[in-house]
């Protein structure tokens, strides 16, 4: 774990972004993957929201996903497990990139088949507070015909754009700089399960 926070931090400091494949061995994969699909079963998922407060409207035409907010009072041992391992990351990226991160938001999402999530900054006017993006993919298996990438856009110094496309394969973890990288859900043709969670600079 300590050689891998080293690489986390050192990528994130120079490219804002860093893909970790095996974040998590494929047991506790499975079982959080078992997990969110029982509780998925008891139909305790909702439309995922866009926006803060009083703007805060379901728009199925920017994201059709589904979403589930983890309770930091109450979360299971999976959860828990897996909160410690981001706090890990949080300490590292605060020692070494002085990101002043204090604490952790996450939800379970489901991406039904034909779903998406337009382009879109996490950090925003509404939510200004989400500094680093941390997603895990839960999925047994993923392949390019099942598309369902994240695509990722970096700005270029010459006012041009790179894309990257990243497939949401089980066990990988995605983190980025919140407020630095537009990202989209290209539409999904496989259900498609994650954790994506934010560190923020407040309590
Ligand atoms: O699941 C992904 O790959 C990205 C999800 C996302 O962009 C978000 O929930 O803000
Ligand atoms: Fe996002």
């Amino acid at each position: 774990m300590e050689e891998l926070l080293d690489r986390i931090s050192s990528e994130i400091y120079q490219n804002s972004y860093v893909i970790v494949d095996d974040f998590v061995d494929s047991g506790f994969r499975k079982a959080l993957l078992k997990e969110q699909t029982e509780l998925l079963e008891k139909g305790i998922f909702r439309n995922a929201a866009v926006g803060k407060g009083d703007q805060k409207q379901v728009r199925t035409e920017i994201r059709s996903d589904e979403v589930l907010w983890m309770d930091s009072d109450n979360l299971s041992p999976l959860q828990a497990s897996y909160w410690e391992r981001i706090d890990q990351i949080r300490q590292v990226l605060n020692q070494r990139c002085f990101l002043g991160l204090r604490s952790f938001e996450g939800h379970f999402a489901r991406y039904p088949i034909g779903s998406f999530y337009k382009r879109h900054l996490d950090q925003f006017h509404a939510v200004p507070h989400r500094v680093v993006t941390v997603i895990l993919y839960l999925n047994d298996s993923w392949s390019n015909e099942d598309e369902g990438a994240l695509r990722m856009y970096f700005p270029q110094e010459d006012g041009t754009e790179h894309v990257q496309d990243v497939l949401p394969l089980g066990g990988r973890l995605v983190v980025f700089l919140s407020g630095e990288i537009p990202h989209e859900v290209l539409p999904t043709k496989k259900e498609r399960i994650s954790i994506t969670g934010w560190l923020r600079n407040i309590d």
